[in-house]
């Protein structure tokens, strides 16, 4: 049997994608949910583009599918901790109505994942009193978030304050292990510090959620070399999905299952899908994982 704690979804970022909103925009909630079915995925994220809980939750009860979770943009430095609170008490009661497990909080304070400038050098750091003003307001939104029965997971991202393995290491320490976890995304730390493994061993307890995004290491290269920002970098190709790319997730997934990592695993590869057709990377991932991956668990080969 596959292994039963660990659930296995793939974000809408391949159908649609909440940095440029018209790139799949023919793709409908119906459409992406039973792509993701045929897949053979049990669950997803919310996109920018989804239905209020009701609807949404109709729609993922005839497919049997569920919710991990949802990027939330906080603005902690820029706005203060009391003023980001009151759209992260909504972000985790619309999350609570779904039946969500994880809030996915990223820092966007002077963040350029969504300009034109250069994402391999422009990236923005944080003075001593920022981090300060960053910690305890996401200890604060930690505490709320548990009020919803959710964890709190931040999101370390390629032209943010928190990209680095360094910065990542720094938050960690000056956040509350109760209150403030950590998504692991191979992707971003692979892009940013050309290794995705040190992450894992150095926070494996504070990781509670996990974004598998592979890279194709040319189209890196190339983008490094041209400076391309974050958006056309992933316009180019790239990020694809698991075994497309450079990354070796059997050696990530191994160390998962050694610690007994419990929760999401959710696939998130940002191609143009007018270039990339999502299903059909969804289906590749799948084969991915169903080949290399669970076999890892006991030998098996049924889908988890
Ligand atoms: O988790 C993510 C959410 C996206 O909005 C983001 O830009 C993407 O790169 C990502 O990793
Ligand atoms: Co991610």
């Amino acid at each position: 049997m596959g292994n039963k704690k660990i659930s296995w979804g793939i974000a809408p970022i391949g159908w649609r994608n909440d940095d440029i909103p018209e790139i799949g925009a023919e793709n409908t909630i119906s459409h992406l949910l039973s792509d993701i079915v045929v897949a053979g995925f049990v669950g997803t994220e919310v996109g920018g583009f989804f239905p209020e809980p009701k609807v949404l939750n109709k729609e993922l009860q005839l497919r049997n599918l569920k919710i991990a979770g949802q990027w939330f943009s906080g603005f902690i430095i820029r706005d203060g901790v009391e003023e980001v609170s009151k759209a992260f008490l909504k972000h985790c009661e619309y999350l609570k109505e779904v039946n969500a497990a994880v809030a996915v909080v990223s820092e966007q304070t002077y963040s350029i994942q969504g300009t034109e400038k250069n994402v391999f050098k422009e990236k923005p750091f944080f003075t001593d009193e920022e981090w300060n003003l960053l910690c305890q307001g996401l200890n604060e939104l930690g505490k709320i978030a548990e009020q919803y029965n959710l964890k709190l997971v931040y999101h370390h991202h390629m032209g943010t304050g928190i990209q680095t393995l360094a910065e990542v290491d720094r938050l960690m320490e000056n956040t509350d292990p109760k209150h403030v976890h950590l998504l692991y995304d191979t992707g971003h730390i692979y892009v940013s510090d050309s290794d995705y493994m040190t992450l894992l061993n150095k926070h494996l307890n504070r990781i509670k959620h996990i974004h598998f995004k592979d890279v194709r290491q040319e189209v890196r290269e190339q983008g490094e070399k041209e400076g391309k920002s974050f958006l056309q970098s992933f316009l180019a190709g790239m990020f694809t999905v698991p075994g497309d790319g450079c990354i070796d997730f059997t050696e990530v997934f191994k160390r998962l299952l050694e610690t007994n990592y419990s929760g999401w695993i959710v696939i998130e590869a940002e191609q143009d899908p007018s270039v990339a057709h999502p299903l059909e990377y969804a289906l590749k991932a799948r084969k991915y994982i169903n080949e290399e991956l669970i076999p890892l668990e006991n030998g098996s080969l049924i889908k988890g």
